[in-house]
C-alpha cells in the first residue's frame, strides 16, 4: 500500500453490474472492495475475474467468530489471491491470532500473504450510540485506539478506522501500520448512513494509508470522471 490507493467498492449485487461498470475504465489500473453483497451472490470467481482484469482486490467479508472458524475460513480466503482482507478487532486478540494462522497457511508457496486490517469502530457508530449500544464507557477515540494496539499485538498489517483517528493511530503503532479509511465524501456529498466523514483532503493531510470511495463513485452519473475528481482531490499536488 506504498501508492496510498483510493479502493473503490463495489457495493453491487452482481459480477454482471460489475462488468458493465468497470468497462469503460479500461486505462486504469484499480484497487477494488468486493463486499458481503457481492461475494455472497458471486463467491469467488469474484476475486478471479478482478484480477485476471490485473485489479488489486479488497475482500472485505469483516470476519467475527471463534478462532478456529476464522482460522479456516481465512485459509480459504487467502487461497483466492484476493490482496487485502478484514476481521472485526472486536472478536479479540485469540481470533485475530486466528485470522493470520489461517492466511499464512492457505498462501500458495511463492504468493504473498494478503495483508489482513481489523475493523475498529465502523464510521457509521458515534460515540453515544457506541457507549449506550456497545457499553463501552470510553470515548470512541479510545475504543478504536485501543482496538489498533490489541490488532497490532495479534501481528495484524493495519486497521479500518475514520480518518479523525488514523493520525493517533499510526503516532502509536508507527507510519508502517495501514490505516485504512471509509467514510469520505466531499464537502457537498450526502453522508448517507456514514457518521465519522472526512474530506479526501482531510485524509492526506492525516497521512492515511489508503481511503475506501463507494456510492460517490458508483452511484456517480459518469464514474471514469467522479474517480478521476476524486483521485486529483485524494492525492493532491504532493503524492
Ligand atoms: O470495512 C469497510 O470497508 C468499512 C468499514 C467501516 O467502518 N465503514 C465502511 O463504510 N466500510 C465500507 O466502506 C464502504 C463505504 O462506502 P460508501 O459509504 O458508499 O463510500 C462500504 O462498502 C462499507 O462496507
Amino acid at each position: 500500500m506504498q501508492d496510498n490507493p483510493l479502493i473503490i467498492a463495489l457495493d453491487f449485487g452482481s459480477l454482471n453490474e460489475v462488468e458493465r461498470f468497470l468497462e469503460p475504465f479500461n486505462k486504469h489500473n484499480l484497487f477494488l472492495k468486493v463486499g458481503m453483497e457481492l461475494f455472497y451472490k458471486e463467491g469467488p470467481r469474484t476475486v478471479h475475474t478482478l484480477k485476471e482484469m490485473g485489479h488489486r482486490v479488497f475482500l472485505d467479508l469483516k470476519l467475527h467468530d471463534i478462532p478456529n472458524t476464522v482460522l479456516s475460513a481465512m485459509r480459504s480466503l487467502s487461497s483466492l489471491g484476493c490482496d487485502l482482507v478484514t476481521v472485526h478487532a472486536a472478536g479479540g486478540r485469540a481470533m485475530m491470532e486466528a485470522a493470520m494462522e489461517g492466511l499464512e497457511a492457505g498462501t500458495p508457496a511463492g504468493e504473498t500473504r494478503p495483508a489482513c486490517v481489523a475493523v475498529t469502530q465502523l464510521t457509521s457508530t458515534e460515540e453515544a450510540r457506541m457507549q449506550a449500544e456497545q457499553l463501552i464507557p470510553v470515548s470512541l477515540e479510545e475504543s478504536v485506539l485501543h482496538y489498533a494496539a490489541l490488532a497490532k499485538s495479534a501481528g495484524l498489517d493495519g486497521v479500518v478506522c475514520s480518518a479523525w483517528e488514523a493520525g493517533k493511530i499510526m503516532e502509536r503503532q508507527g507510519n508502517g501500520f495501514l490505516t485504512v479509511t471509509p467514510g469520505i465524501r466531499m464537502g457537498t456529498d450526502s453522508h448517507q448512513d456514514q457518521k465519522r466523514v472526512a474530506t479526501p483532503e482531510k485524509a492526506r493531510e492525516a497521512g492515511i494509508s489508503a481511503i475506501v470511495v463507494g456510492r460517490p463513485i458508483i452511484r456517480a452519473d459518469k464514474p471514469v470522471e467522479a474517480y478521476e475528481t476524486w483521485m486529483e482531490a485524494w492525492k493532491g499536488a504532493t503524492r
